[in-house]
């Protein structure tokens, strides 16, 4: 269904309002007081010479103080009609009115820059565009309305958009605690609600380092906002990865727009093969955290650290951070699901040595995403036991989280969309 012209015409009603006729001297100090009874997009008609009239929301019995104000200015009552229409109404009126009554208008989208962008029900659906138009029509900031057609599963993790209403854009310029970062919402990775789980992980290192130089490998980097912010904010250095080329372009361009040309390294590479090509000193990059989000598979990039003190000769031994996801009914046993799944490319990894476990996102009631920060284990770090063998992406875990978010519904924890008021 589409919003066309007589669609916005059968909306069109009479409605009666009270005029206030007032002498034209009197205009300012009445709207001083009544300025939020003006009736939407109501102008000052003239009446008579020096009397001028406006249409107001009021309905009788009128309030004291406008009784006394008519009373003393000497202001006459009319009762005039006017046409309202869809240019009066509000994004939740036009589709109050002009959906099913078993279709609820959505009331939440998410904003990049200036696009928004919806995850409509299947009821939803049919009526995409319309919602789409009443939306754009509505915001005069937003230049695009596009709907995320199904979860993430490509290994660049970019969705798969439908333009519903407006340009055919997807460029868009992001700012985030001080930092601007451009991207191309169809090309890359984003999301905007994970700035409140940055800016955690960043205060977080804050306390870890006790003044020392901090050193991320920032392994699935996307268009770099974790590495340009604590570079920024911490003057940290950075060698920021991401196996997309479009990312790898964006990425270069964030650096230089946010002036961190000497503390954030890009790169476009596996991340496996970063760390290899750091244990054989062709990549010159000496760290102290890695920072792993990739919720579908990075656990299975933490073998890579096995044997980290043999091949890199150093003792001090680096800070992880790692998303995944987990199953559990509480903090315990999603940790320990969690744990499980790290042993198996760490083996001396114990639970003992957890520093933080956050809850980013219920998937499902049992199903969480979740970040775990921990320094990688001694044990672990001296093994000599060889890599396990190469992910081909196509693995059981990366499988199942897919079906279950695409099945079940996804309920946030972290920050709220926008809601239409
Ligand atoms: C969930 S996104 C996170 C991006 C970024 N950290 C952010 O918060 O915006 C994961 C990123 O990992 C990248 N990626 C997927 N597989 C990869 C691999 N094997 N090596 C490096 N990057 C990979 C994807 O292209 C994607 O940009």
């Amino acid at each position: 269904m589409k919003l066309t012209q007589e669609i916005k015409l059968s909306l069109q009603k009479t409605q009666k309002v009270i005029s206030i006729q007032m002498d034209v001297h009197h205009i300012n100090t009445f709207v001083k007081i009544f300025k939020k009874f003006i009736f939407p997009g109501s102008r000052w008609q003239q009446e008579q010479q020096n009397n001028k009239s406006i249409n107001t929301t009021f309905q009788e019995p009128f309030p004291e103080n406008l009784q006394e104000f008519i009373k003393e200015n000497n202001c006459q009552i009319l009762q005039k009609e006017v046409i309202v229409g869809y240019e009066d109404m509000t994004y939740n009126e036009v589709l109050q009115k002009l959906l099913p009554q078993n279709v609820s208008a959505p009331q939440g989208y998410e904003i990049i820059g200036k696009i928004a962008h919806f995850n409509l029900s299947p009821e939803q659906l049919p009526y995409r565009y319309l919602i789409g138009q009443v939306l754009l029509d509505k915001n005069k900031h937003l230049q695009t309305v596009c709907n995320k057609l199904e979860k993430l599963h490509n290994v660049y993790r970019t969705p798969q958009l439908e333009l519903l209403a407006g340009k055919n854009s997807y460029d868009a310029i992001v700012p985030e605690g001080g930092i601007r970062l451009f991207l191309n919402f169809e090309k890359v990775y984003w999301c905007t609600r994970l700035y409140s789980e940055r800016e955690r992980i960043i205060k977080f290192i804050k306390e870890l380092s006790n003044g020392q130089k901090i050193k991320v490998l920032d392994l699935f980097c996307g268009i770099g906002p974790f590495s340009i912010r604590i570079a920024k904010d911490l003057n940290a250095n950075c060698l920021a990865n991401d196996l997309n080329p479009e990312c790898f372009n964006y990425l270069q361009k964030n650096i230089v727009e946010n002036k961190v040309q000497n503390q954030v390294i890009p790169l476009n590479m596996d991340a496996r093969e970063v760390v290899l090509k750091i244990y054989d000193k062709e990549i010159d990059f000496d760290f102290n955290h890695v920072y792993m989000n990739l919720p579908v598979l990075a656990l299975n990039f933490l073998d890579v650290f096995k044997g980290f003190t043999q091949k890199t000769g150093k003792q001090d031994l680096p800070y992880i951070h790692v998303y995944g996801f987990a199953k559990g009914k509480d903090d315990q046993e999603l940790i320990e699901q969690f744990s499980q799944r790290i042993i198996k490319g760490l083996p001396g990894f114990d639970k003992s040595q957890i520093l933080r476990f956050h809850i980013l996102k219920n998937v499902t009631k049992m199903k969480k995403m979740c970040c775990l920060s921990f320094q990688l284990d001694k044990k672990s770090a001296e093994s000599d036991f060889g890599l396990l063998e190469q992910d081909d992406g196509n693995n059981s875990d990366f499988e199942d989280d897919e079906k279950v978010e695409q099945n079940e519904q996804v309920e946030e924890v972290i920050n709220k969309k926008v809601k239409i008021e």
